[in-house]
């Protein structure tokens, strides 16, 4: 019987033990691709090395007479590819669907090694992430694969968003969290037909100043859930992204989506379309500035307490925390990626 102690325990003979601490690694952008579409499967090799973290999606957008195909073709695919540091993952189909049993069983036997994430569509509870659990650690024990593949799942329906703190602690696996936009408004009934992003009539309006006209200011559709998404995983130790934003040809408005998770505590985001990874790459990498800055305050608060006033701003032992997440985050990415650490560097001479 397994009690309270056990959850680092596998939960199969043979599984690799369970990770203490998700690792962090850079996931700034998590960008989408069919692996049965061969024009994208092709653009793959050249893609990889730009981007943190490749998605084999089997999920929706793939349609139902290709889903074989896309298992096949990520199979074919991963065996393939060298992916040098950038991480493989894949979106299963819903657990709820004819798809997902042969999903988990062929890519963990058969490709189990070289995937880091398994995304899991529609989670409702707990109860959904012990499934996925135990059947992953069944898995690795029949392919002896050495570490756990680790689960993110994605926050898309009314149920998900209200379990979302124990969906978030439901296991050692769990990796991070996505938003899911498309199916979370569908499934609240919201009457937005976008794919995230804002909507023009979700506003407020200034109250009336006799017959001058009225401003009125658009709201975030998404802030609360983000919040909500936010709170969840940094309570557990987990890593929240926002998930797609669907209007391709919209790069401005995709950049203040994916800027506001990013403000907000998100890691990443999705990007569905190659242009849309140098938005992400942009927005999740922090401002030179804004690195030297929290490297200045940093260094001018010695051993992190007390306060001090630096250009006029009151620094104190929780600024300082602040500023040491900006400082870590970048030298994260600048381990991955030489320009940013060169601009990180240059930043600082300034
Ligand atoms: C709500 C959700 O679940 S979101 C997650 C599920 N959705 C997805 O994964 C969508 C993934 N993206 C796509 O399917 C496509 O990008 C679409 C349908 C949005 C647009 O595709 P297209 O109309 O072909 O776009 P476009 O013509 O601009 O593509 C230019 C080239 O980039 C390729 N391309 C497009 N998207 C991708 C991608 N995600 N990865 C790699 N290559 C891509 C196209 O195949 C095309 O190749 P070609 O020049 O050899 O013809
Ligand atoms: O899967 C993503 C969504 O927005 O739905
Ligand atoms: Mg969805």
């Amino acid at each position: 019987m397994r009690s309270p102690k056990d959850f680092f325990r596998p939960l199969a003979v043979g599984a690799p033990t369970p990770v203490r601490e998700v690792p962090f690694r850079p996931s700034r952008m998590i960008h989408f691709f069919d692996p049965g579409n061969e024009k994208m499967a092709a653009k793959i090799p050249a893609i990889a090395p730009t981007v943190d973290v490749l998605l084999g999606n089997l999920e929706d957008a793939v349609a139902a007479d290709r889903k074989e195909a896309a298992r096949a073709g990520l199979v074919a695919i991963a065996k393939a590819t060298d992916f040098g540091n950038t991480q493989l993952w894949t979106r299963v189909n819903s657990l709820d669907s004819p798809w997902v049993l042969d999903d988990l069983i062929t890519l963990v036997t058969e490709i189990g090694d070289k995937l880091d994430v398994i995304m899991v569509p529609k989670v409702e509870g707990a109860e959904d992430i012990h499934y996925v659990d135990r059947l992953l650690a069944q898995l690795e024990a029949k392919a002896g694969t050495e570490r756990p593949i680790l689960v993110h799942a994605i926050l898309e329906t009314p149920t998900g968003v209200a379990n979302v703190e124990e969906i978030a602690g439901a296991s050692p696996r769990m990796q991070g969290i996505s938003l899911g936009p498309a199916d979370l408004a569908a499934s609240r009934r919201m009457k937005t037909t976008r794919v995230g992003g804002g909507h023009p009539g979700y506003l407020v309006r200034e109250d009336p100043q006799g017959d001058a006209p009225r401003a009125t200011y658009q709201q975030d559709l998404w802030h609360y859930t983000i919040a909500r998404m936010v709170d969840a995983c940094a309570a557990h130790g987990i890593l929240p992204y926002y998930g797609p934003f669907g209007d391709i040809k919209d790069t401005v408005a995709c950049e203040d989506q994916f800027r506001n998770a990013f403000l907000l505590g998100c890691v990443g985001a999705w990007s569905l379309h190659p242009v849309q990874i140098a938005i992400a790459k942009k927005v999740f990498s922090p401002a030179p500035a804004d690195v030297a800055w929290a490297r200045k305050v940093i260094a001018a608060m010695g051993d992190g307490t007390g306060a001090v006033m630096i250009d006029g701003k009151m620094q104190d032992d929780a600024t300082y925390k602040q500023c040491q997440v900006v400082a870590r985050l970048a030298d994260e990415l600048a381990a991955r990626d030489p320009e940013l650490a060169e601009a990180y560097a240059a930043a600082e001479k300034e």
